[in-house]
């Protein structure tokens, strides 16, 4: 680490200490310090990119417009976002080569997933409709206040409703498949980072395989989807309009014929459809909750849009056009997302040639350069008091612009959930943009309105948020949070 710190520090400021050992300090001390040694640093080094160390790698990050946009701009065989997840999670070694290896999951959410929104309302609605009474209203003796773990509760709803999209009613519906899909996730998103940091290159195969042996994922979602395969395969022979429309059936559509190494293959890309689709959501969510629950003066404000746009009563009523013009819904999301993303740092791109960006900083292959997404979401010159949750932020920028400019402006656009710019990467930007997030948007649209429209909300200590939890750049919200 120090050699590549001499050599960043060569040409780029550097946060922290300059010793040989004392580099290593800091790169402990940041992995319980991350976002706010990161916002000092961008205050120290204003206009310039900058060499971050944690856990014993160096980031070069990117804060300005300029520089975050040619981040995301750059090509994937320059600074690329797939060796660095790669590299960062140790995929190939805890999942297998196939999980990044086959991608064709991702144009798949781009057009049949995207195109068919309008068509997936109803399933995603009726799992959501089950699922509350299911996981919710158990726990609530009539009339009364129940305390509901927030988290949890919104993991299994999350998982179930998303999953409804992706395999149908019989398989979201089984806790075994569930557990599996969420899992997924946890574990990878905990192992990967302690075999790349902890152990040296030459264990990691070893350990990798120790672990997939041990915790079997793929097996486990080959056992669960092929009966449904199967069916398909055997609906697809009979009459292909009885195909249900969903992710498995558009996967099957997509994926490599020879039909024995064709349930690999799905499993495989059904682990990394929940492995992106699951956690995002859900921590996006469960934050948005807690700033319902410790700030309630809200929920009044969004029961009466949503109820004057969706009938509880008539679920055709709530079409993508009616959850369009909850504004103030989309404002709440949005702005959840501004201030409690993914964590400090995103969009990690590994330089596999050299780059450089237009002001002529150099970054040598090898390098792992990332935005410094909370600076930016948190600047007082992008964002007014910045550091406040205020709900209906966009929404009033929106009714703004629409006041000046009309209400089909394009600047109009970029005040809702699914915009993206330099100044709002919750969704990332450039050609890894997220391409579910116009799905995203809209299930956890029906979510919020489902719970203002049945619920009413608050933290168990009054007004009281509980703190997000913080290692590394990583952030997450309270597993504990407890609601009324
Ligand atoms: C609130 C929820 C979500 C958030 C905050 C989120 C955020 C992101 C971000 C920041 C990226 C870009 C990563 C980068 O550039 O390094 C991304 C990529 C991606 N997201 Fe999402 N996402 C969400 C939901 C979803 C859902 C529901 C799906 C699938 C249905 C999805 C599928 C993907 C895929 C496939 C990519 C990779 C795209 C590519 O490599 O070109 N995301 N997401």
């Amino acid at each position: 680490m120090n050699s590549r710190a001499i050599r960043a520090k060569c040409h780029l400021p550097a946060n922290g200490f300059s010793g040989v050992w004392t580099s290593y300090l800091d790169s402990l001390l940041n992995c319980f310090q991350a976002k706010a040694a990161i916002r000092d640093a961008c205050l120290r080094f204003p206009g310039s990119l900058f060499t971050f160390s944690l856990l014993g790698q160096w980031v070069v990050l990117a804060k300005e417009k300029e520089h975050v946009r040619e981040l995301y701009n750059a090509p994937e065989d320059v600074l690329s976002m797939e060796s660095a997840a790669e590299e960062l999670l140790q995929l190939r070694h805890i999942v297998g080569p196939l999980f990044s290896d086959e991608l064709y999951h991702i144009p798949v959410i781009r057009t049949k997933l995207n195109l068919n929104l309008e068509d997936i309302l109803p399933p995603l609605l009726d799992e959501i409709n089950s699922a509350f009474p299911d996981i919710i209203e158990s726990q609530i003796s009539e009339g009364d206040w129940a305390s509901i773990k927030v988290l949890p509760a919104f993991s299994r709803i999350i998982c179930r409703a998303t999953n409804r999209i992706l395999v149908g009613d019989s398989l979201c519906r089984s806790d075994e498949y569930c557990k599996l899909a969420n899992g997924f996730t946890n574990d990878v998103l905990s192992v990967g980072p302690v075999l790349k940091f902890l152990l040296p290159k030459f264990l990691r195969p070893l350990a990798g395989m120790a672990y997939r042996s041990m915790f079997k994922h793929q097996k486990r979602m080959e056992k669960l989807l092929t009966p449904l395969i199967e069916d398909r395969r055997r609906l697809r022979q009979s009459s292909a309009s009885d195909m249900p429309n969903d992710m498995l059936s558009w996967l099957m559509e997509t994926s490599p014929s020879y039909e024995g190494y064709s349930v690999e293959s799905l499993s495989m890309r059904m682990l990394n459809v929940n492995f992106v689709a699951l956690h995002t959501t859900t921590k996006t969510f469960t934050h948005a909750v807690y700033y319902l629950a410790s700030q309630p003066q809200y929920i009044p404000i969004l029961r009466q849009e949503v109820g004057q746009q969706l009938d509880p009563d008539d679920l055709t009523t709530w079409t993508k056009e009616a959850l369009g013009r909850c504004v103030k819904l989309d404002s709440f999301l949005k702005e959840t997302l501004r201030l409690k993303g993914l964590g400090a740092i995103w969009m990690p791109r590994l330089a596999v040639s050299d780059f450089d960006f237009s002001d002529g900083t150099h970054i040598p292959s090898g390098y792992y350069v990332a935005a410094a997404a909370t600076a930016v979401h948190e600047d007082e010159t992008l964002y007014e008091s910045a550091h406040e949750f205020n709900g209906l932020r966009f929404a009033s920028m929106r009714q703004e612009s629409t006041a000046s400019d009309g209400p089909e402006n394009g600047k109009n656009w970029q005040y809702r959930m699914t915009s993206n710019s330099e100044s709002y990467l919750a969704f990332g930007g450039g050609r890894h943009l997220c391409p579910g997030r116009f799905f995203a948007s809209i299930e956890m649209k029906c979510l919020m309105a489902y719970l203002v429209l049945h619920y009413n909300l608050k933290m168990l200590e009054d007004g009281v948020r509980p703190p997000d939890e913080w290692f590394g750049p990583t952030s997450n919200p309270a597993r504990n949070g407890k609601g009324r």
